[in-house]
């Protein structure tokens, strides 16, 4: 048993387990101009970062891989430049026809107000210098205007002479943040104080049957019965007056909660906002809100929308609703109007075409955003990811909505669910802050003198705000904190951070935008304004039972229908029961030595070895694995372990498609992906940190670390572990050495004896496997 463990770490150790929700009381109040001048810091950093990155890796990173951080829009060229208000120079920035054929810029988060920088592209493989002098040619300006086809940039200085070829912007300042930045105290509501910590939450019934007297009497909507935490949770909800927080550990149904509240806020004649990190993370709800014949709007581009909500999407509304025939009428007119004047000889005749198509234009441009506004505020549940929300269609709509719903919260930058808060009075937060929060690259940048100067709290103030801003490194353990980063590359990890930087930013006590919403309004406001869903439906008993005890509190329980759930009852012919299909918890422990890592500046994937990876994925992901991750971490022999694995469930009659291996190193997911990619395709393999938010009923990890100084690199990170133990229905096996991983400090020693007390231990023998 857990409680029985000889290790020194404590399980259910307030002191050890450091979750935010145990700081809260250290927390004071934030100033929400400080907060959000130190926000803009950051996300001037990320940027630099993310400018840095592309600049070093843009034969790997695409330019939509860029773009997704929403704050930036690449392939532009100027269409149009005038002079506006102020004698100011206006770019009206569109695709460059070369680039695109429908000329729709991708969805992306400028907005009006937002100060940008214009620059011109350069490839990836510029130098250094080239670099520095597109900076400096570059040019900044404010966003006055967004459509779909073209964003139009009021340069700052009248002289100004935008950059020639193809251009890229990217937000230098946010028009959320700078606004809270400026917002006088009196148009502060008490929601966003509460957001800051200036007020406390209005009080919610702490007693089940005073809550249930709050909230009157509910007939739930869902036709699955909810159990009675994620009641409560919905409960909770209703009755908050300004935030809830709904805390869904793996597997807990955070989505079927939501939909529920959904359902119930709507019941009360609510106004919903509901947002999500990614596309994904909405059109699920979408998709599932949709039987309940929800009036609802799905903002964002057709084409990356799920095929199954595009009768949602605010696009496609506006070429079928019944306001959308108006606006056609008028694009019919203008057809025949343009028909005519090729028809016409007279040149006044065609001056006079020209001046009623000036009329008409206008008028198709005033109807279709009377169309898209109509929709927009007809809609009871306007849905959106965390970018479209700051699209041009919500523009009106500040504090429009009732409440905001944003899914996944613990997944999203803070600064980008402002857009989103800023729309709303009362905000509903689901989310697990103990797995892996969003991807951040800007630690490896120095803050910028200037700005970090600008975003300085003033004396006074510091004490107060440091402590709620507080990177999440900084509230580990000693222990935790031990095992060295400094060597390991990767893509999939969270953060590209090093040690020895990050401990430089914690010294200047600089706050961190890896710092969530979630994470810090936790901290703030303390337990109280969470509710945590406890019923798993994902792994069997023993799969849940290290995770539960030393991240949630003992608190998860697993539904009767999987507690006891094994492969071998998997509900389709032909899989035998035998050793490797009854089991739920293996562990290969390779200690020993025979199964080392492989150093990072080793290729593994010698030329000679092409033979190993057939295929032509494979080849890309080892291609990928050896141009991007040079020092990425492999462990040959013991993939082969992994690979073995894998052969002897499908053996047992597993569908190969139940099955994933997962690593946080890429280098041993190529190595993987040639083992195993050709032989058994549709066995699924991925990085831990891509895996977040799946699962499978048997999942293999790879832990890679094998050596004698007890380094583990990414393994160290408790958020990254948990999303790696936590991805199995019926079998979790892990692959790795007891001895290296051991000495990885707390979490992890006491991870290894649980797996050695209630996992089914195996030695594996290197020989053995010979010829997989
Ligand atoms: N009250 C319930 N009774 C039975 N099954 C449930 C209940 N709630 C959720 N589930 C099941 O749990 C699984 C996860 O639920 P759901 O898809 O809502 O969660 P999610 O938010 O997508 O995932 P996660 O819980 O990992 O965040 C689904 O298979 C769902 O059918």
């Amino acid at each position: 048993m857990l409680s029985s463990t000889s290790d020194s770490y404590t399980m259910t150790s307030r002191s050890q387990t450091p979750n935010a929700e145990y700081l809260w009381h250290e927390m004071a109040p934030t100033d929400v101009s400080d907060f959000a001048a130190k926000q803009l810091d950051l996300l001037d950093r990320e940027l630099q970062a993310e400018l840095a990155e592309t600049a070093e890796l843009t034969s790997q990173h695409s330019p939509a891989a860029l773009q997704r951080s929403g704050l930036a829009l690449l392939n532009l060229h100027i269409a149009n430049q005038r002079t506006g208000l102020g004698g100011k120079t206006v770019l009206e920035l569109g695709l460059d026809p070369a680039i695109s054929t429908s000329g729709e810029l991708p969805e992306h988060g400028l907005r009006v107000g937002d100060i940008v920088g214009v620059r011109e592209q350069i490839g990836g493989a510029a130098k250094k210098k080239e670099r520095s002098e597109s900076e400096k040619k570059g040019v900044d300006g404010v966003v006055v205007k967004t459509v779909k086809d073209a964003i139009h940039v009021a340069l700052d200085r009248e002289e100004a002479d935008p950059p020639g070829g193809k251009l890229w912007i990217y937000a230098r300042m946010n028009w959320t943040m700078t606004k809270l930045k400026d917002m006088p105290l009196s148009d502060q509501s008490n929601f966003i104080r509460v957001l800051f910590g200036q007020s406390s939450p209005s009080p919610v019934p702490a007693s089940s049957d005073a809550l249930d007297e709050d909230v009157g009497p509910i007939k739930w909507i869902s036709e699955r019965p909810l159990n009675t935490s994620q009641q409560d949770a919905i409960k909770f909800a209703l009755s908050s007056r300004e935030i809830a927080l709904i805390h869904g550990p793996p597997g807990t149904g955070k989505t079927h909660t939501l939909i529920e509240l959904i359902l119930q806020l709507l019941a009360r004649n609510q106004r919903l906002l509901v947002c999500g990190p990614s596309n994904i993370s909405v059109d699920n709800i979408v998709e599932r809100l949709a039987p309940h014949k929800v009036p609802m709007v799905r903002l964002g581009h057709p084409a990356r929308l799920l095929p199954s909500v595009l009768n949602h999407s605010l696009d496609v509304l506006t070429k079928t609703s019944d306001a959308a025939a108006l606006v056609q009428d008028i694009r019919h007119e203008m057809d025949a109007k343009q028909a005519s004047i090729r028809k016409t000889k007279s040149g006044r005749e065609r001056k006079a075409i020209y001046g009623e198509m000036k009329e008409l234009r206008k008028e198709y441009r005033e109807r279709e955003r009377g169309c898209v506004d109509g929709l927009v505020r007809g809609a009871k549940v306007v849905l959106a990811t965390l970018h479209g929300a700051g699209g041009h269609q919500l523009r009106h709509l500040q504090g429009q909505f009732d409440v905001v719903i944003i899914d996944e919260a613990s997944q999203a930058l803070e600064a980008q669910c402002w857009v989103a808060l800023l729309a709303a009075r009362k905000a509903v937060l689901a989310g697990d802050h103990l797995q892996l929060p969003p991807t951040i690259k800007s630690q490896n940048v120095k803050p910028k003198s200037s700005s970090s100067k600008a975003a300085a709290p003033s004396a006074a103030k510091k004490n107060k705000t440091t402590a709620a801003t507080k990177p999440a490194e900084e509230q580990k353990p000693a222990e935790e904190k031990k095992p060295s980063t400094t060597n390991d590359a990767s893509l999939s990890p969270t953060t590209t951070t090093t040690t020895t930087k990050l401990q430089k930013l914690t010294l200047n006590k600089a706050p961190s935008l890896e710092t969530t919403l979630f994470d810090r309004l936790l901290a703030l406001h303390g337990p109280s304004i969470k509710r945590m869903l406890t019923v798993q439906y994902r792994m069997h008993a023993r799969i849940m039972a290290f995770p539960s005890t030393t991240l949630y509190s003992s608190a998860l329980t697993a539904a009767p229908a999987v507690a006891a759930h094994l492969l071998a009852d998997l509900p389709y012919p032909g899989v035998q029961r035998n050793d490797d299909t009854t089991e739920p918890l293996i562990f290969y422990d390779t200690q020993g030595g025979s199964f080392p890592e492989a150093p990072p500046d080793d290729d593994p994937f010698p030329s000679s070895s092409s033979s190993a990876t057939p295929g032509a994925d494979p080849a890309k992901l080892a291609k990928k694995g050896r141009s991007l991750l040079s020092d990425s971490r492999s462990n040959p022999a013991e993939a082969a372990l992994c690979a073995a694995h894998v052969a002897a469930l499908c053996a047992a009659g597993v569908r190969p498609a139940d099955i994933a291996v997962i690593t946080p190193y890429n280098a041993q997911l190529a190595l993987l992906a040639g083992l195993l990619g050709a032989r058994f395709p549709a066995v699924e393999l991925g990085s831990v940190d891509g895996f977040q938010g799946r699962e499978k009923e048997a999942v293999v990890v790879s832990l890679v670390r094998s050596n004698g100084a007890g380094e583990v690199g990414f393994l160290g990170e408790r958020r990254r572990l948990n999303v790696a133990m936590t991805r199995a229905r019926r079998q979790l096996c892990v692959v790795g050495d007891g001895e290296t991983v051991g000495k990885g400090g707390g979490f992890l020693r006491a991870w290894v004896g649980f797996l050695e007390e209630e996992g089914e231990v195996r030695y594996p023998d290197v020989a053995e496997l010979k010829g997989v």
